[in-house]
C-alpha cells in the first residue's frame, strides 16, 4: 500500500491543509466544555444574564469557525482523494495494457476489473477519511484527556482507565477483521466473474436452457460472499456496543467521583459538566476512529491488491529492432517451435518448422484444438514460443520492438470484436488517419462494401456495443477491412471467414490475391475450400505438423488432409475411387 502514496505527490498542499483545518476545528471543540462550565459556574450561579449571553455568542462563534474549518478540510481532502484515485486508476490501466496475454490469462479479467473499480474506490474513501481524521481524532482524544487533567487530576483518572480499555477493543477488532476483508474481496471477484460470464454469454445460456444451473452457480457464489460479509460484519459490529458500554460505565464513574468532589467543595458543578462533555467527545471521536480504522483496514487490503498488480512486471521484453516502412515483404520462418501455455502441462505446439516465402498465402488447417490459433498468435507475439524461434526476415520476433512489429501485421481474430461507434471509426482502429478512399478500398477487398452501402448513413452507420446490430458475417467482414486498411505486410486471418458463405469466402481470397500491395497471408481455417488454393498448406494435428505442401501434394500423400478434404467434399472422394 505504501508505494501507492506516491500518487498523492501532486496534492502535497491539500494533504497538509486538510488535516490542519481539522486540527483547528478540533481545537475550537476542545474549548467548548470550558465555556459551558463558565456559563454554569459564573453565569447561572450569579444569575448574570449579560455574561450568559456573551458566553452563548462565544459558543456560536466557536461553532461557526469550526464549521468553516471543517468544510475547508473536507474540500481539500476530497480534492486530494479524488485526484489520487484518478491518477492511480490511470496508472493501473496503463500498466495492465503492458501485460502479455499469458499474464492476463493468469490474473484473470474479473479480478482486474474489481481492482480497477471497487478496490480503487475503497482506497479513495480511505485516503479521504485518513486526511480528515487521522490527526483530528487522536488529537481530540488526547486533548480531551489533557483538558480533563487541567480541570481535576483525580477525576481525570477515570479517563486513564477508560481510554486504554477502548483502545484494546478497537485495535483488537481491527486485527481480527483485517485478513477477513481480504477474503471478502476475493469472493467478490468470484461473483463478478460469474456475472460477467453470464452477461456476455446470455444468448448461449438461454439457447442451452442453462438459466437454472447458472442461477444456482450465481446464488452459491453470492451466498459465500454474503456469509463472508456477515461474518466480518458481526465482528466489526461489536465495535459500537462494546465501546459504548465502556464509555457509559466511565461516565457513571465520572459522575459519581464528580458528585463526591462537588460535595467536598473541590469541584464545581460546571467542571463536572465539562468533564462529562470531554468524556462524550472522546467517545464520539473513538467511534469515528474505529470507523476510520475499519475503512483504512479495507483500504489497505484493497491497496495491497492494487499494489500486487502494479508489482507484476510486464513479462514482455521488447526488442530494439524497428520494422522500417520500406522493409521488403517478409518471409517468415518457424524453427523447431514449441509452445506450452502457463499452467498447461502439455505442449500445445510441438517442434513446428516451416517457411512462408515473401508474399505467399499459407493455409493452416486442422481439427479443433490442433493448435492453429496458437501457431499464428506467435507471429505478433501474443504469446512467445517456449522453445525454438519465429523469425521474420531473418530476425527473431523477440528482437523487434513489439509496437513496430504489430503495426505491420493485420490480425483478424477468431471472434469478431467491434466497438461502439461508426463503421468508419471502427475501420480506423486499423489506421487512425485512413482516408475515405483507403477505407473504401479495404471494405471492397473484405467484401463489405456492398452491405455498408446499404446501411443508413453508410460509413457513419452506428455500430452498437460488440456489433450486435450486425450479422456475424458482416462483423467478420468489417474486422477484415479493419486489418486491411493499414496495408499490413503480414495478414493473419484466424478462422475469420467462418461466418461467410462459400462464394463470399472465395471472392475474398481472390481479392486478397489481386491486391497490389504484397502481403504474406496466413489463413487459418477448418474448411479445406478456404485453404486449397494457398501456396503452402500446413496440416496440424494435436500441436504437430502432419502435412506440408500444396493442395495437390497433400491429397496424394497426407492422410490427415485427405480425411478433412473428403469429409467436406464426399463426391470427389467417390470420383477418386
Ligand atoms: N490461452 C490459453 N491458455 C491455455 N491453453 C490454451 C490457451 N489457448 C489455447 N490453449 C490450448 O492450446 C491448444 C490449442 O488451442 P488452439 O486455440 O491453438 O487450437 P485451434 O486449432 O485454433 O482450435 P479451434 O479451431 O477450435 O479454434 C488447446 O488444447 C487449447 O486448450
Amino acid at each position: 500500500m505504501k508505494s501507492l502514496l506516491i500518487y498523492l505527490k501532486d496534492y502535497k498542499k491539500e494533504t497538509v491543509l486538510a488535516p490542519l483545518f481539522k486540527l483547528l476545528e478540533a481545537s475550537f471543540e476542545l474549548i467548548v466544555p470550558l465555556v459551558m462550565a463558565a456559563v454554569i459556574d459564573v453565569g447561572i450561579e450569579n444569575r448574570d444574564r449579560p455574561y450568559i449571553l456573551k458566553m452563548c455568542l462565544i459558543l456560536i462563534a466557536l461553532g461557526g469557525i469550526g464549521l468553516i474549518c471543517s468544510i475547508t478540510a473536507q474540500y481539500f481532502a476530497a480534492k486530494a482523494a479524488t485526484g489520487f484515485a484518478a491518477k492511480l486508476r490511470h496508472e493501473l490501466f496503463w500498466h495492465i495494457q503492458k501485460f502479455t496475454f499469458t499474464q492476463m490469462d493468469t490474473i484473470g479479467s474479473a479480478t482486474l476489473i474489481t481492482r480497477m473499480t471497487s478496490d480503487i474506490n475503497q482506497v479513495q474513501a480511505g485516503v479521504n477519511l485518513v486526511l480528515r481524521l487521522f490527526l483530528r481524532s487522536p488529537f481530540i482524544v488526547f486533548g480531551a484527556m489533557v483538558m480533563a487533567f487541567v480541570v481535576d487530576v483525580k477525576a481525570a483518572f477515570v479517563f486513564v482507565v477508560v481510554i486504554p480499555l477502548l483502545s484494546i477493543v478497537v485495535f483488537g477488532i481491527m486485527l481480527i477483521t483485517m485478513p477477513l476483508y481480504k477474503k471478502v474481496q476475493a469472493n467478490l471477484d468470484r461473483v463478478l466473474l460469474v456475472t460477467r460470464e453470464n452477461l456476455t454469454g446470455a444468448r448461449v445460456l438461454r439457447a442451452f436452457n442453462k438459466e437454472e444451473s447458472e442461477k444456482k452457480r450465481f446464488l452459491s457464489g453470492n451466498q459465500i460472499l454474503t456469509d463472508a460479509q456477515k461474518y466480518v460484519g458481526r465482528i466489526a459490529g461489536l465495535m459500537n456496543p462494546l465501546t459504548y458500554i465502556i464509555v457509559n460505565a466511565g461516565t457513571i464513574l465520572l459522575l459519581y467521583t464528580g458528585a463526591v468532589r462537588v460535595d467536598k467543595g473541590i469541584l464545581t458543578q460546571g467542571e463536572v459538566v465539562a468533564l462529562v462533555n470531554y468524556m462524550s467527545q472522546i467517545l464520539v471521536e473513538l467511534v469515528k476512529l474505529a470507523n476510520l480504522i475499519i475503512t483504512v483496514t479495507k483500504a489497505i487490503a484493497c491497496g495491497n491488491r492494487i499494489e500486487k498488480i502494479l508489482e507484476e512486471k510486464p513479462d514482455r521484453k521488447d526488442g530494439k529492432w524497428k520494422w522500417e516502412e520500406n522493409e521488403e515483404t517478409p518471409f517468415i520462418e518457424f524453427k523447431h517451435v514449441s509452445l506450452v501455455y502457463d499452467g498447461n502441462g502439455a505442449e500445445s505446439l510441438e517442434d513446428i518448422t516451416f517457411t512462408a516465402k515473401k508474399g505467399d498465402i499459407i493455409g493452416i488447417i486442422g481439427g479443433t484444438g490442433s493448435g492453429k490459433s496458437s501457431l499464428v498468435n506467435l507471429i505478433p507475439r501474443f504469446y512467445d514460443a517456449t522453445k525454438g524461434e519465429v523469425r521474420i526476415n531473418g530476425k527473431d520476433v523477440k528482437e523487434y520492438e513489439t509496437e513496430s512489429l504489430r503495426a505491420r501485421i493485420g490480425v483478424v481474430p477468431q471472434k469478431a470484436a467491434l466497438f461502439k461507434g461508426t463503421i468508419a471509426e471502427n475501420i480506423r482502429w486499423g489506421k487512425a488517419d485512413a482516408t475515405e478512399e483507403e477505407i473504401a478500398e479495404a471494405l471492397e477487398t473484405a467484401q463489405a462494401a456492398e452491405f455498408v452501402e446499404k446501411k443508413e448513413g453508410k460509413l457513419s452507420y452506428n455500430i452498437e456495443q460488440n456489433g450486435r446490430n450486425l450479422s456475424g458475417g458482416q462483423r467478420q467482414r468489417l474486422t477484415i477491412a479493419r486489418a486491411l486498411v493499414r496495408k499490413p505486410e503480414i495478414l493473419i486471418l484466424d478462422d475469420s471467414a467462418s461466418a461467410l458463405d462459400f462464394a463470399t469466402d472465395a471472392a475474398l481470397r481472390k481479392a486478397l490475391r489481386a491486391r497490389k500491395e504484397k502481403m504474406t497471408v496466413f489463413i487459418v481455417s477448418q474448411r479445406a475450400a478456404s485453404v486449397q488454393d494457398a501456396d503452402q498448406i500446413i496440416v496440424l494435428d494435436d500441436g504437430e505438423i502432419v502435412g506440408k505442401g500444396t493442395h495437390k501434394e497433400l491429397l496424394l500423400n497426407c492422410p490427415a488432409y485427405q480425411e478433412i478434404y473428403y469429409s467436406q467434399f464426399p463426391k470427389e472422394a467417390e470420383n477418386g475411387r
